[in-house]
């Protein structure tokens, strides 16, 4: 049986280097008439065993190095690389700047908007116009398929509990279906980041990316390469997830490839929707919105947006000094110079009055968005928001960590201290459970 190398983060499927090969399980998969192509493909499915799957392991111990290997373009890049990278720039530009026909181009809020409309009306679709043929239902997939996709699910479990224990809890409150949903779009986000974040970021290409997406794609089309996608793949069939949330994250990681300043507000914010924003995007269609909400469609994934803005934005606070020593600056650069402060101000890494006052101004910005985020937490469906909560009341808490921290994120990391959080997660359960007031997006425009 030909062994698949896991799903690790740095070998195997995740190096990238080769295109899936022949499997030898494979299995008749009725997923390319459910995607309404041809009748009976078979569907590549990789054979692997749980112990091929170091998976959890690895990630721990990457976690740990993490820190000492975030991003980067190696110093040592070789001009191949260079010119993969400016095909990588090229290619991201394509994407982004859609407006050739002589029309001034769009904000990226108006660009981002665009996505959250198809999103929403993929949602609002009637079920019947987006499902295929009722005999050809997920359960007919066979049994043997059936048990490692749960297996591949169980891993997923693993993964997220693994890095994200609290949001893990909270996920036990979702129904199955569901929960089991989020953690395959969670792994996918995870090894998506530390494609750019983990061990091997130094040699991690344009071309890589590239291959990654191609994955990506297959999977969209019911050929997954590894188990982890093969959970990815199946919850696609189930959910209304359209994939161009997965592109822009990946997108986000060719822009971290090759850029290390923020000219705007307006190119930071595209940022933060690329890697965080559409988390929020994938989310929502499996989380589901209360059947009692009034809010639009579009009203609530915008603030599911908002929350990976806010998430992202916070995130970028706090990190300035580790950033910083990366040599990268996630700020707007014109806003730091509005407030008399240049690159050589961050590189120094000295609290005055102006880096307070900046801080002030950013941190307000974050807030902003995490308002925007409160009041769609109400119009999911009441399984889903705990975790949603708990996650929101527990990152907008970091800003207040930075306070407390005399805006020093140069030398201290801004962290909610374990108490906080003990007491955050039934603060959070509460909010959840209780009903929906005149608080929600419907009531307030
Ligand atoms: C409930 C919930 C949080 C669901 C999201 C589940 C999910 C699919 C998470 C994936 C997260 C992930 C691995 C993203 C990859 C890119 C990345 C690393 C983004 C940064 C997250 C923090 O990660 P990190 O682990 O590095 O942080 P620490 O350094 O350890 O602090 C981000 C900052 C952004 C993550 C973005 C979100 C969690 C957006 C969540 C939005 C929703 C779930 C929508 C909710 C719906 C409404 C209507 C409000």
């Amino acid at each position: 049986m030909q062994s698949v190398s896991s799903g690790s983060l740095s070998s195997g499927p995740l190096s990238l280097a080769t295109e899936p090969e022949t499997c030898s399980s494979s299995f008749f998969c009725n997923y390319d008439r459910l995607l309404g192509r041809r009748q009976h493909k078979v569907l590549s499915f990789p054979s692997w065993s749980i112990e091929d799957l170091p998976f959890r392991v690895r990630m721990k111990s990457f976690h740990r190095r993490r820190k000492f290997f975030k991003v980067g373009v190696a110093p040592e890049v070789s001009e191949k690389k260079i010119a993969g990278k400016n095909n990588a720039k090229a290619q991201l530009m394509s994407n982004v700047a859609t407006d050739h026909d002589g029309r001034p181009p769009l904000s990226s809020e108006q660009r981002v908007y665009n996505v959250i409309l198809k999103q929403a009306a993929l949602v609002d679709k009637p079920p019947k116009s987006r499902s295929l043929p009722s005999d050809l239902a997920l359960d007919s997939i066979p049994v043997t398929t059936k048990n490692l996709l749960n297996e591949a699910y169980d891993r997923c479990g693993e993964v997220c509990a693994e890095y994200a224990k609290t949001f893990y809890l909270g996920t036990l409150l979702m129904t199955p279906e569901r929960r089991k949903a989020i953690w395959a779009i969670y792994v996918w986000c995870r090894r998506t980041d530390e494609l750019v974040d983990g061990p091997n970021a130094s040699q991690i290409t344009p071309t890589a990316l590239n291959r990654w997406e191609q994955r990506l794609e297959r999977a969209f089309e019911g050929q997954p390469y590894d188990m982890l996608d093969a959970a990815l793949a199946e919850t696609v069939l189930k959910f209304p997830v359209d994939i161009q949330p997965f592109r822009d994250m990946i997108n986000g990681m060719r822009m971290d490839l090759f850029k290390s300043r923020y000219f705007n507000f307006d190119e930071l914010y595209l940022y933060c929707y690329y890697v965080a924003g559409t988390v929020g995007l994938m989310s929502v269609p499996i989380m589901g919105i209360d059947p009692g909400s009034k809010a639009s469609t579009e009203s609530v994934y915008n603030a599911a947006l908002a929350l990976g803005i806010a998430n992202q934005l916070t995130n970028i606070l706090r990190d300035v000094g580790e950033d910083a020593s990366r040599g990268r600056i996630y700020l707007p650069q014109d806003e730091l110079e509005q407030f008399g402060l240049s690159d050589d101000d961050i590189f120094a890494g000295v609290v005055t009055d102006k880096w307070r006052a900046f801080m002030k101004d950013q941190i307000k910005r974050a807030r902003i968005f995490f308002k925007q985020a409160e009041m769609g937490v109400l119009e999911l469906d009441k399984d889903s928001r705990w975790p949603v909560w708990a996650s929101l009341l527990l990152y907008e808490q970091i800003l207040d960590s930075i306070e407390a921290n005399d805006y020093d994120n140069f030398t201290k990391r801004a962290y909610v201290g374990k108490w906080k959080k003990l007491i955050t997660v039934p603060v959070a359960y509460v909010r959840a459970v209780v009903p929906p007031s005149v608080t929600r997006l419907a009531a307030t425009g």
